[in-house]
């Protein structure tokens, strides 16, 4: 649950939120709406005020008064419309609240002068004055001060009005003045729940939005981690190549791809000759550079399709899709010569860098790869025994070729 704080304090007597900030933020956000309903609320209380046009010749017939009714009825009316097309083009309800007012004064000020330019019709006068204020309070929107000081101007200009020129009995004043009492209360009670529900509706979503933001940046967060820790996971930080188990997952699937399509498949065990030398002689730093060095010449040596990976210590291991053994072999010799090739001497005099490779290489559909890791670890193993700085075929891979 949220706190009222998280949730905008309202002022009890506006419906308003306490934080100026945030009570503008609420007018822009429902400006555009405003601005439709008062357009068309204007035009509304503009058609009802010409309109009542029709029983003014009923009342007052032919001549001087009715000439001045019309006229004023038909600058109410023109000026609704006016101000109609101003708030449709301009009337941001956040920066232009008084635009929005203008009307009420207006249309409030024509209603009050019927009463001396019709003072015969003031009982039905007295029933459309009550619903004009509850008009003003409920219709045609507008922030709960500005809709009181109209009402209560309409309310009591009318009432002046009605006491100076239609001479009305105290007692009928008094109750014209209950009823406006009335008719403002109950439309100000009734604006002030409005104003409040929809600043709390305004919050409640609002808060939601910012939840729902919230969400999104730690989903995008644990994703990123998420993806950081897969890539730690899937490369060999020294190397760079990859680990042992995501190499294992990418050489299965092209082991399997192959044995779908009928190709050859081969696989290279590549191990560093005398390491152990290395880092014994020059230092374990040392060693570290001679393995990244020699993963990235195997790496820029080997076709894309191909991969390589970090198998263990001072070995790595090559899975090569569509190659037979023959080709695989030539590709190892490359591997070797290019190893041996590197420029180490400044570093390491006297030594020279070698490694030993062990080739095992199919198809077949009986053959996975465990088994054939363990040919090319066995061919390298011979490899080995063998004097080192060779390259050595598994025996049935040498069956085969
Ligand atoms: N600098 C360094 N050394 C490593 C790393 N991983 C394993 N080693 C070392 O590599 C050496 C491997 O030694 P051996 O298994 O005896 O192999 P070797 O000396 O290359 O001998 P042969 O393989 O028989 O030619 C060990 O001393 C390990 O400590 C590494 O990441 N960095």
């Amino acid at each position: 649950m949220s706190s009222p704080i998280t949730r905008g304090r309202l002022n009890r007597l506006t419906g308003q939120f306490h934080e100026p900030g945030r009570e503008a933020m609420y007018r822009r956000d429902i400006a555009p709406r405003v601005r439709r309903e008062s357009c068309l609320a204007l035009c509304v209380a503009a058609l009802v005020f010409g309109m009542f046009a029709i029983s003014d010749y009923h009342y007052v017939g032919m001549g001087t008064p009715l000439t001045l009714l019309l006229a004023m009825r038909l600058l109410v009316v023109a000026s609704c419309l006016v101000l109609a097309l101003m708030i449709g083009r301009w009337g941001d309800y956040s920066r232009k609240a008084w635009l929005h007012a203008l009307p009420l004064w207006i249309l409030a000020t024509g209603i009050i002068l019927i009463v001396p330019l019709r003072p015969e019709s003031l009982s039905t006068q007295v029933t459309a004055v009550a619903m004009a204020t509850m008009a003003f309070y409920l219709l045609i929107p507008n922030l709960l001060p500005i809709v009181a000081l109209a009402s209560l101007y309409l309310s009591l200009g009318f009432l002046a009005s009605a006491v100076m020129v239609a001479d009305i009995p105290a007692v009928v004043a008094l109750r014209i003045a209950l009823l406006l009492v009335m008719a403002n209360a109950v439309g100000f009670f009734a604006l002030l729940r409005l104003e409040k529900l929809q600043r709390k509706q305004y919050a409640l979503l609002q808060e939601e939005r910012s939840q729902n933001q919230q969400m999104a940046e730690e989903i995008a967060h644990r994703k990123s981690l998420e993806a950081q820790l897969r890539r730690v996971a899937e490369r060999d930080v020294l190397t760079g190549l990859d680990s042992r188990v995501h190499f294992m997952t990418r050489a299965q699937d092209l082991l399997q791809r192959s044995q779908f399509d009928k190709s050859p498949f081969s696989l290279m065990m590549i191990d560093v000759d005398h390491f152990k030398a290395i880092n014994d002689t020059w230092g374990h730093s040392q060693g570290d550079r001679v393995l990244a060095t020699i993963a990235d010449t195997c790496k820029r040596s080997l076709r894309p399709q191909d991969v390589i990976g970090r198998f263990g210590g001072e070995e790595f291991i090559v899975a090569l899709p569509d190659t037979h053994l023959e080709d695989a072999r030539m590709v190892a010799e490359r591997l070797q010569r290019k190893v041996a090739e590197l420029p180490v001497r400044e570093d390491m005099p006297d030594h020279r860098l070698t490694v030993t490779i062990g080739i095992a290489g199919g198809h077949e559909e009986a053959t996975d790869l465990p088994s054939l890791i363990q040919s090319a670890d066995q061919a390298l193993y011979a490899g080995k025994h063998g004097g080192r700085n060779r390259v050595v075929m598994s025996d049935e891979g040498r069956a085969k070729a």
